[in-house]
């Protein structure tokens, strides 16, 4: 039963699930197929369309139904241009699905932005992967803020982990309205290796990659968030070309196709021992993980991912939101200064024994389920 709502929805009230981005594609949609298969509540998706290219590659491998597309993303979109086309133009896909409650995940503009549509509609809205805190305003922008106050409008918060309900707690959110799940990204992985297994030409994207890998060590690198694009950038680039000096690895880049990273690609361009390639569909990207001998990031999800794999991280922020990472003993978060990157990294590629030390496959950020505890949840309030 709705909480927020004046009204009782209607039976046969759908769940309206609301996804702007690649990482929401990959996070929502074991939950989609979870609510599909059980088939006791209808589901609706609609895309805003945030990263339109890969919001696409992270649907690509799960064959997910769409029903409502927006197409907001404009050239060097703001948030809060977007946060009001996202209320703007979810409204009327609210007022013609009626839904019984609005899923959001994460802490995206379009997350936000939906999570507002949702309450000004007077609708209830849960919260997936709820609960994760850097503890700094400012850091990751706008991100940390979007996750606090779409924690404030949400009736339901899937927290991924004890500590992200603790957080949740400690802000005065009710018991009653958080369940620990663990991180639905987890379940994608064990859904996408599966594919991978069953149907090995769907990494096709990825074999070019392998075989110039062949028998070298392949340091999987990913940078995308704003605060590592400006001043950053330089010491990053420095530091990936000190890696890419022994003949023994292959530095493989796939890039984000965000204008800012120009410097980091002209920096990089050419060099024997590092590939750049463009953004990759989910699976062939699997495939990259499960081959990689060291990872470097400043993604979230990737964490997650490279923890159920133990695959070792270096970090590449200041903060993070997801210290399990490394109690979990497979990452380590070293920030942006060339030379402690480099300190770390190259005991990691020349060490089997500080390798092996990094390496701990662990599920602290689920256990491959959370999809199927999220969906009976909502199906129990929705259709008791
Ligand atoms: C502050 C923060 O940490 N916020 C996070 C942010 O997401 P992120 O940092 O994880 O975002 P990305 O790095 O873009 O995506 C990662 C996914 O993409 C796959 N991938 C990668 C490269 C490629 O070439 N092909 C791919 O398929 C990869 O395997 C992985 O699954 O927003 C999310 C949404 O709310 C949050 O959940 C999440 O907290």
């Amino acid at each position: 039963m709705s909480l927020l709502s004046k009204k009782k929805q209607p039976t046969g009230a759908p769940l309206l699930v609301v996804i702007g981005t690649r990482p929401e594609a990959i996070k929502l949609a074991p939950v989609v197929l979870a609510l599909r298969r059980n088939a006791r509540v209808p589901v609706k998706v609609c895309l805003s369309g945030q990263h339109r290219d890969l919001l696409t590659q992270g649907l690509s491998a799960f064959d997910l139904t769409i029903d409502h597309s927006l197409d907001l993303m404009t050239p060097d979109q703001r948030p809060s241009d977007l946060v009001a086309r996202v209320i703007t133009g979810l409204t009327p896909v609210i007022e013609a699905t009626a839904p019984a409650w609005l899923v959001v995940q994460g802490d995206t503009t379009t997350a936000l932005g939906a999570a507002l549509a949702g309450f000004h509609a007077r609708l209830d809205v849960a919260h997936v992967e709820a609960g994760l805190r850097s503890g700094d305003r400012a850091a990751p922008w706008p991100e940390e803020m979007n996750r606090r106050l779409i924690g404030q409008i949400a009736a339901l918060h899937f927290a991924p982990t004890e500590r992200a309900r603790a957080n949740l707690l400690a802000e005065g959110v009710a018991e009653g309205a958080i369940e620990v799940t663990g991180n639905t990204v987890i379940d994608a992985l064990h859904l996408a290796l599966a594919r991978i297994k069953d149907t090995p030409r769907v990494i096709e994207a990825a074999a070019p990659i392998l075989a110039t890998a062949g028998e070298r060590a392949l340091v999987l690198v990913t940078i995308h968030r704003r605060e590592s694009l400006g001043e950053a950038l330089p010491r990053l680039a420095e530091a990936l070309l000190g890696l890419a000096k022994a003949e023994e690895r292959l530095i493989v880049l796939p890039i984000h196709p965000n204008p800012r990273l120009a410097p980091l690609i002209e920096a990089l361009s050419g060099h024997p021992g590092i590939l750049l390639t463009p953004a990759l569909d989910y699976l062939p990207f699997v495939a990259l993980l499960h081959r990689a001998d060291l990872i470097l990031t400043d993604s979230g999800g990737i964490q997650e991912e490279a923890s159920a794999l133990g695959k070792p991280v270096l970090v590449l922020r200041d903060t993070t939101e997801r210290p399990e990472l490394v109690a979990g003993g497979n990452g380590l978060v070293v920030g942006t200064r060339t030379a402690r990157i480099l300190d770390h990294a190259l005991p990691l590629l020349t060490d089997p024994a500080a390798r092996a030390a990094l390496a701990q496959t662990h599920d602290g950020f689920g256990d491959g389920h959370a999809a199927e505890r999220i969906a009976q949840t909502l199906e129990n309030r929705i259709a008791p």
